[in-house]
């Protein structure tokens, strides 16, 4: 009997980390999601319902009665998007609600590839392998900058980078499930390393870390 592949992504902003879970979990043919992406469709739905960070109810109802199907909305994926998110992350009522989910899904069967702030401290604490995918702000402004000037012509990458301090603050001092690396993860810094580069270092440490097991 194979054992489950659990392989958790953690990291700041636009570190890079989803570009090398969803490359990683194609080489190992596991399901994989992107927990940022459900924090953006709670945080999304607060704007458009009207709520503030204070309905907490109300929050956490959407937050339990989540529906995938809007996830390829491309206003998720926005620059607003991100900071509503981050709010509503910071409410740890939210977070509980969205817990189950998570764990549900890294346990399944085959195992599974998760990218987020809390996959190797909470969600999946047991995983396999454990990334902490890093980079230095400024470069991950850019990163960041580089992506969403294709649909807004006129963004700053100052502002950019500002949106990235902030949710780097605040993600990483919330009391509840703050971003920080596990005591197992492998730290990969790709602040000098380009796409491919970051993709053979990560495979490297998922067979080194996996055969170690
Ligand atoms: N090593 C790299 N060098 C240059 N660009 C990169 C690198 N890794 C990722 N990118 C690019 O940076 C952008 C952000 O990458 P990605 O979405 O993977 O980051 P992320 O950490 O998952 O971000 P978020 O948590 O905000 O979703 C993408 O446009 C991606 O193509
Ligand atoms: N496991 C997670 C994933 C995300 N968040 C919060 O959502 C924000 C948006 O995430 P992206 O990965 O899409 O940038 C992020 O800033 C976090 O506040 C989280 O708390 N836990």
């Amino acid at each position: 009997m194979t054992l489950p592949l659990i392989i958790a992504f953690d990291g700041p902003a636009a570190s890079g980390k989803g570009t090398l879970a969803s490359v990683i979990a194609q080489d190992y043919a596991l399901p994989m999601l992107d927990t940022g992406l459900i924090y953006r469709a709670v945080g999304y739905q607060r704007e458009k319902r009207g709520l503030t960070v204070d309905n907490v109810p109300e929050l956490v109802e959407i937050a339990r009665t989540l529906d995938a199907t809007g996830f390829d909305n491309p206003e998720l994926r926005g620059r607003e998007a991100g900071e509503w998110a981050s709010q509503v992350a910071a409410i740890p009522q939210v977070r509980e609600a969205l817990k189950r989910f998570q764990i549900d899904f890294a346990h399944q069967s085959a195992g599974a590839v998760l990218d987020g702030r809390d996959i190797g401290t909470v969600i999946a604490p047991d995983a396999t392998v454990k990334l902490f995918v890093t980079a230095r702000p400024e470069v991950r402004a850019h990163r960041r900058w580089l992506q969403l000037v294709k649909s807004a012509p006129d963004l700053a990458y100052e502002d950019v980078l500002a949106d990235i301090r902030l949710r780097d603050e605040r993600d990483s001092s919330r009391s509840s499930a703050p971003l920080t690396m596990a005591d197992d993860a492998v730290l990969l810094d790709t602040t000098d390393l380009g796409i491919e580069a970051a993709i053979e270092h990560a495979r490297r440490i998922v067979r080194d870390r996996r055969g170690s097991k």
